[in-house]
Order: structure tokens, then sequence, then C-alpha cells
């Protein structure tokens, strides 16, 4: 039988929702309400996808989360080449400013890049890198972390002190479990995590982010 050529083989990948129940998700490049305003190439369903190293490691987060009545909600997980590519030829439209007002007021696209909000290769197309925040089981509500996910500016990065205390301490629950778990955060968005010890450091994948593609 022909072998998947490397890039295109996720046998070692898991439908998060299978791994981790009672995970929520809102998988932002699916929809159109994300910086872009379009579903995001590569998105062919509304689900979350990591490597299996990943997802056992976030299994852990949610068991400690759910100790404290907090559940995990993921906006996006593996994201293809093709995803990041979309991403890409959409930094170097000038005129397509829709979602500006929402996303990135304060900064032109190009900056999005260069201050590391957006990545030309990014970490997600290896399989063990997520985006994520919580949420309050006995009201059904995100907790609040100072600014929405994708908000690109100073206010989303995790030091950021401008905020108010509930919501700095929130973004440390979250950074502190995912960190005990062995994820590793990153200096300008709260919701960023790698798995420290992913499976794949140096291979960036690009099936598409679907549950039937695994043989679900
Ligand atoms: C775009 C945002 N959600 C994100 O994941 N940013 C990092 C830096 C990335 O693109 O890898
Ligand atoms: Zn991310």
């Amino acid at each position: 039988m022909k072998q998947p050529s490397p890039t295109m083989d996720a046998s070692r990948f898991v439908v998060l929702a299978d791994f981790v129940p009672g995970i929520i998700q809102e998988i932002r490049y699916h929809s159109t309400y994300n910086f872009v305003g379009d579903r995001i190439d590569g998105y062919e369903e509304p689900c979350a996808l990591l490597t299996r190293d990943a997802a056992r490691a976030l299994k852990g987060v949610a068991a400690e989360m759910a100790a404290r009545g907090l559940r995990l909600k993921v906006f996006d997980a593996y994201r293809p080449a093709r995803a990041v590519k979309h991403f890409v030829l959409w930094g170097i439209e000038d005129l397509d400013l829709r979602m500006k007002p929402f996303f990135y007021p304060d900064l032109e696209k190009t900056d999005l890049f260069n201050l590391g909000y957006i990545a030309k290769q990014s970490a997600h197309s290896r399989g063990s890198t997520v985006d994520l925040t919580l949420l309050d089981m006995a009201t059904g509500k995100e907790l609040d972390m100072g600014s929405r996910f994708d908000f690109f500016g100073e206010i989303s990065h995790p030091s950021y002190h401008g905020i108010t205390d509930e919501q700095f301490d929130n973004r440390m629950v979250l950074r502190n479990a995912m960190v005990r778990n062995g994820f590793a955060p990153i200096d300008c968005e709260w919701w960023h995590f790698t798995l420290e010890d992913e499976p794949y450091p140096e291979t960036y994948f690009d099936f598409p982010v679907s549950a039937r593609y695994l043989g679900r």
C-alpha cells in the first residue's frame, strides 16, 4: 500500500474530543469569526486534532481544571500548513481590513507577523500546539482573561499588568496548569501553548482538519 507523504501522515494524531471528554470547542478558523473573516483553508470540520502526546498532556490539564469547576475551551489545535499560507496571503492583501476593528485595531497587518502574533511557519502545524481558554462550569461562561482570543496587541501579552487582578489571575490559572502538564507558553498570547516534548519538532503537516481524515 502507498504510504502518505510525511506531511500528510496523521497516524499519530487523535480527535481531541475523543481523548478529553467534555472538552468544549469553538474552532474559529472553521468559522468566519476570526481575524481574516473567512473560513480558513484546510479546516474541513469544526474539530480539534492533536498528536496523541499533546492530547494526553491536555487531558491532565482538563482533570486539574475539572477539580476546580472549570473546563477547557479550545479555539485551535493542529493547523495545516495550507491554513498558515492562507494567513500569509491575507497578510499581503492591503485592502482587506474587514476584521481589523475586532482583532487588531491598533496594528498594521504587517505588524501582526513582525511582532510574532501570527507565524509564517506555525508551531500549530507540528500538531502539539493549542489555543485555549477556561470556562466556568457553574455559569457556562468563559473566564475573563482581559482580552479576547486572537486580539492582537499588548493587552494579550500574558505578562501585561494593565488588566484587573482577577483577569491576571485567570490567565495564571490557565498558564500554570498548562506548564505543570508539560506545555510552554509564548510571550505575546495568553491562549497559546506548545508541548515542550513534542513528538514532531521538525515536521510541518498539511493534512486537513477533519475527523474523517483520521478514520473517524
Ligand atoms: C494566530 C494565533 N492564534 C496564533 O496561533 N499565533 C501563533 C504565533 C502562530 O501563528 O503560531
Ligand atoms: Zn496559537
